[in-house]
């Protein structure tokens, strides 16, 4: 089966979050399941820059009024269109943002114009390549099967994957009318409340609406969760599926990984040392046995990491150490940065987006935090687990279908893998943190649980089968 994904980031060209690595490792996964994957990506500086001697395919003249070139390339296993359009995405900044952390002020247009791509291609534009099945991550992409469904070529099925219903494109409904729809598209597809909601377009026209776990799946169905959206996609609970998502078991390898200071494996944990060592140096921290509880995240509301300030100097008060890697809301940078410098040796604290460093936390941290408000999957819980690093995460979305709770009945039989709390506040947080260090203590029953969790199947295995299941499915009814 040939597939079209379009996404807006794909590791390990362009990334700024979790989409960019699903969008990267599924395609591997689905290779050996009879699935041929092309990904259809922006030409941002970072994908122009990085892969080799992309052969030109063809002209788009006319995309909403931009010419485009679209190439294709290989790179590290993965098939790649590359749409290039100078105008619209060699710019210094981000993939969405512009130096000041602004969103261009044209982002409608640029995801439009991918949108529209993808469309022409779903619909035969290459003469020697033409898909059976479009997937299409996020607002960005959503506008694909828009586009699809309005066109005068037959439909090809296609499914949406809501990595994150927090972020839906919406846009002035003034528009419209450079997007090239008929009329009534507005109505049916796209009006939310006076505006446009790209994502709003994509759960309207997609044949089957996917979103990265059976949790996240039935929250979205809320008004607590679903942002908007929840009535929209109450109507199409036929065609809604949780996928978990998994993670590049190649890149994420303790055993291999050469981003870190000491190689190791369940067999083998004491060489977690040599990590934490290089941790601590690396953070400047104190050296003793004290625990390290890590964070690597986008600082942002949806993480908690507002409740992670509040609860800085509780930690610190219960002799673990904290180190912190992100960057986001300059609020919260400010906040963390301030109870970091309170706290030197105890607390350390980059504000950066560096992937070395994270595999390095992984390795060297005893227990990974995780306090987010909603969390449609989650990765940095799946990439601990096949670490030794503890999670100790909030009880919803990906991280409740993940991680399997230390409470008396799992630990009695082997099966906890690390910690849940829940409601989502700093009083439960602290107290979780104390149930973790009673853990920690008690080293027989933790270095059980680092194996319990080394073991846990995080790959891409099964979740790449269910999604050839659908997406043999959505072909089997198109047809
Ligand atoms: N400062 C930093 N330096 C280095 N690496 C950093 C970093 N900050 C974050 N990362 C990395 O970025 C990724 C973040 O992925 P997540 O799944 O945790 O959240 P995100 O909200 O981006 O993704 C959304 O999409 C994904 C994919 O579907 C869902 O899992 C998730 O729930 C949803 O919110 C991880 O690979 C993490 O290691």
């Amino acid at each position: 089966m040939k597939i079209l994904s379009v996404a807006s980031e794909l590791y390990p060209l362009i990334k700024t979050g979790g989409l960019a690595d699903v969008a990267g490792a599924l395609p591997l996964a689905l290779a050996g399941l009879g699935c041929e994957t092309r990904t259809l990506i922006p030409g941002y500086p970072a994908v122009m820059k990085t892969v080799k001697a992309p052969k030109k395919l063809m002209e788009f003249p006319d995309l909403l009024g931009e010419h485009a070139t679209l190439l294709h390339a290989k790179h590290q296993g993965l098939d790649l269109l590359i749409l290039d359009s100078p105008p619209l995405y060699q710019r210094s900044g981000g993939p969405y943002l512009d130096g000041s952390a602004r969103d261009y002020a044209d982002n409608w247009k640029r995801f439009a114009v991918l949108a529209k791509a993808g469309a022409e291609i779903a619909a035969g534009a290459l003469a020697h390549w033409e898909p059976d099945l479009v997937h299409v991550h996020d607002w960005q992409a959503a506008l694909v099967p828009v586009f699809m469904r309005y066109a005068d070529a037959p439909e090809k099925p296609s499914l949406i994957t809501i990595h994150n219903i927090a972020f839906q494109g919406q846009f002035s409904a003034a528009i419209f009318p450079s997007l090239g729809l008929p009329a009534h598209a507005y109505g049916e597809a796209l009006e939310y409340y006076g505006t446009i909601s790209y994502l709003k377009g994509g759960i309207v026209t997609a044949h089957a609406v996917s979103t990265v776990s059976p949790s996240y799946a039935e929250e979205i169905l809320t008004p607590e969760f679903g942002m908007g959206l929840d009535g929209l996609i109450s109507s199409r609970t036929a065609d809604l599926f949780g996928i978990v998502n998994g993670i590049d078991i190649d890149v994420w390898n303790p055993e291999t990984d050469k981003l870190l200071a000491s190689n190791y494996g369940a067999g083998s944990l004491k060489k977690r040392a040599a990590n934490r060592a290089a941790l601590t140096k690396r953070f400047e921290l104190d050296e003793d046995d004290q625990p390290i509880f890590c964070v690597i995240s986008r600082l942002t509301w949806q993480k908690g990491m507002d409740l992670l300030a509040e609860i800085m100097d509780d930690v610190v008060a219960t002799g673990a150490k904290l180190v912190i890697l992100g960057s986001g809301d300059s609020a919260l940078e400010t906040a963390l940065l301030t109870g970091a410098d309170r706290h030197r040796g105890r607390v350390g604290m980059s504000i950066a987006y560096d992937e070395a460093l994270s595999h390095l936390m992984q390795a060297g941290s005893d227990v990974i935090l995780v306090p987010s408000r909603f969390e449609p999957c989650g990765l940095t819980q799946l990439y601990a687990l096949r670490y030794g690093c503890i999670p100790l995460v909030a009880r919803t979305g990906g991280l409740a279908d993940t991680v399997i709770d230390a409470n008396g009945a799992a630990l009695a039989a082997g099966a906890a893998t690390g910690l849940q709390f829940q409601p989502v506040t700093a009083e439960q947080l602290r107290r979780a943190i104390r149930r973790t260090l009673r853990l920690f203590n008690d080293r027989k029953t933790w270095t059980r649980m680092q194996k319990q969790g080394m073991k846990s199947d995080v790959s891409w295995t099964r979740s790449a089968a269910a999604y050839v299941d659908l997406y043999q499915r959505l072909a089997q009814k198109g047809q």
